[in-house]
């Protein structure tokens, strides 16, 4: 079986309404070149880092211009769409943060599966570019792998790619496929995003999607760009050579996940250990 998948790239701007004007000329492409699944970056509803206009952005998922008009073009176009993520109010009980959510949306445009970024991204880089996700994103609490007619589909975000025993476990939960949205930042992209990318692709014989924000975006942040598709074995099917937006797309094999399984049977090596002892 061959599912022609593409990655949308963007450089969102800081509305909803300008977002999916953004990104609906590039998902009617791909649609066009024959793609059954799209998937687009991280906040691809609104990357917008100046609080006070984030605050009053932000909406109900269902209130939400891009994520209504992208679940309208998914049904008009009759295509399968990931909302890579999709910054919304978290509909938690007493807690004002929003979840960064990927949305799956199926061709009839329905939403079937949700899963809210794990792993927030609270950290300081060298250059002393600092982000404190947790102030504003309230992180989930569970993984998700969604049935597709392809074969699971693992959901994952962004700063989630650092963390291996998630992939580890959406692959024994039957993901054949797993999406990494990502807005990646520019010194972290350029020592790691591809390595990542590729070592989640080896260790889990999945394919990975990951389709990414570049550029540089109207609150002034900087991202890295560079989406890529990752088969099974770890090797680059395609990549975007750099920030601007572009539709990236691929014919993925789904019978090169079982070949590469058969090859190195990691995942059903596992052992239960012992915890690392300390030696004093
Ligand atoms: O909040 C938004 O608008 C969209 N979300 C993001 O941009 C998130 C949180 S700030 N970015 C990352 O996780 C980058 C991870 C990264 O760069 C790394 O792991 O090196």
């Amino acid at each position: 079986m061959t599912l022609r998948v593409a990655l949308i790239q963007t450089r969102t701007p800081a509305t909803q309404e300008a977002a999916l004007a953004h990104v609906a000329p590039l998902i009617r492409q791909a649609a066009k070149d024959g793609a059954r699944l799209i998937l687009t970056p991280e906040g691809v509803n609104l990357l917008e880092q100046r609080r006070e206009r984030r605050e009053q952005a932000v909406t109900d998922q269902d209130a939400d211009a891009a994520v209504t008009g992208l679940r309208a073009l998914a049904r008009e176009l009759g295509v399968w769409l990931l909302i890579g993520s999709a910054i919304v109010r978290s509909g938690r009980e007493g807690d004002g943060r929003a979840a960064n959510r990927s949305l799956l949306i199926d061709d009839g445009g329905e939403t079937v599966a949700a899963y809210d970024k794990l792993h927030v991204f609270d950290v300081t880089l060298p250059d002393g570019e600092s982000w404190k996700e947790s102030s504003v994103i309230r992180p989930g609490d569970g993984a998700v792998v969604a049935a597709t007619p392809w074969g699971g589909l693992g959901m994952t975000v962004c700063y989630d790619v650092r963390f291996p025993h998630l992939y580890r476990q959406l692959a024994k939960a039957g993901a054949v496929m797993i999406a990494i949205p990502a807005a990646f930042t520019r010194p972290t992209g350029e020592a790691h995003w591809e390595t990542l990318l590729r070592a989640r692709a080896i260790e889990t014989g999945c394919f990975i999607l990951a389709p990414a924000q570049g550029g540089e975006h109207e609150d002034g942040r900087k991202t890295w760009g560079r989406s890529m598709i990752v088969g099974p074995w770890g090797e680059v099917l395609a990549r975007a050579e750099g920030d601007a937006p572009c539709v990236l797309t691929a014919d993925l094999d789904m019978e090169a996940v079982d070949r590469a399984r058969r090859a190195v049977p990691q995942l059903t090596h596992d052992r239960d250990f012992d915890p690392p002892a300390s030696r004093p």
